[in-house]
């Protein structure tokens, strides 16, 4: 089970999610969150991160160009795009270099719609929000790789891998002591439960 962890800010929670083994790190360069990171910051916590961790930068709605600065700044391998973003931003993180994951609400996932992307993230239909979506929105998980988010914490994660079969978790409110602190316990914890 592919888990990553989102949101990091403090080398800390870096180190706890890489030594508890997570596959992924995420840092979140979208406007008005409040695991908002400077992409200087965020490049000293990549540096952190071991050759076969996987570091992501997560943003919403974001012109291409700004995405592609700010994951170049940061030296993220992968960029997350929440905002319903064109074919294009893809073909153009792919032609620098960069792995991609689209992440949209269970309320909009369609089979035909996603059968080409590389890797697919479906979450709560607020992302970060530590909700989760009704499972009535996804009657039929997706067959090609993908994500679960939105509202997993270290008590339900077995149940919702359980429940939907997904090829890998995603965590982010649900490993934090208040909003936007992550605690390297609970991390430890999220990790633990999501691959017994
Ligand atoms: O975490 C955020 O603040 C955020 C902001 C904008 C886009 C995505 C964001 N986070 C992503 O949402 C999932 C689920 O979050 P949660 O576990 O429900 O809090 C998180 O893993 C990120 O990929």
């Amino acid at each position: 089970m592919f888990v990553k962890v989102c949101g990091l800010r403090t080398p800390d929670t870096v180190d706890a999610a890489v030594e508890a083994g997570a596959d992924a790190v995420g840092f979140v360069f979208a406007p008005g969150s409040v695991r908002l990171i400077a992409p200087a910051a965020a490049a000293a916590l990549v540096a952190r991160v071991p050759d076969g961790v996987e570091t992501v930068g997560v943003f919403r709605g974001q012109p291409i160009d700004e995405v592609l600065r700010l994951a170049r700044a940061a030296g993220v391998g992968t960029i997350q795009l929440h905002g319903d973003e064109p074919a294009e931003h893809f073909a153009r993180a792919a032609a620098a270099g960069l792995r991609t994951i689209r992440a949209i609400s269970a309320a909009r996932y369609t089979a035909s719609g996603h059968a080409g992307d590389e890797r697919l993230l479906i979450d709560a239909t607020v992302p970060g929000s530590g909700a989760t979506f009704d499972p009535a929105e996804l009657p039929v998980p997706p067959t090609v790789d993908w994500l679960l988010a939105g509202g997993l914490r270290p008590d339900n994660v077995a149940a919702l891998i359980a429940a939907f079969g997904p090829s890998g978790v995603d965590v982010s409110s649900g490993v934090e002591s208040s909003p936007g602190v992550k605690d390297p316990a609970l991390i430890r914890s999220f990790v633990a439960a999501a691959r017994p």
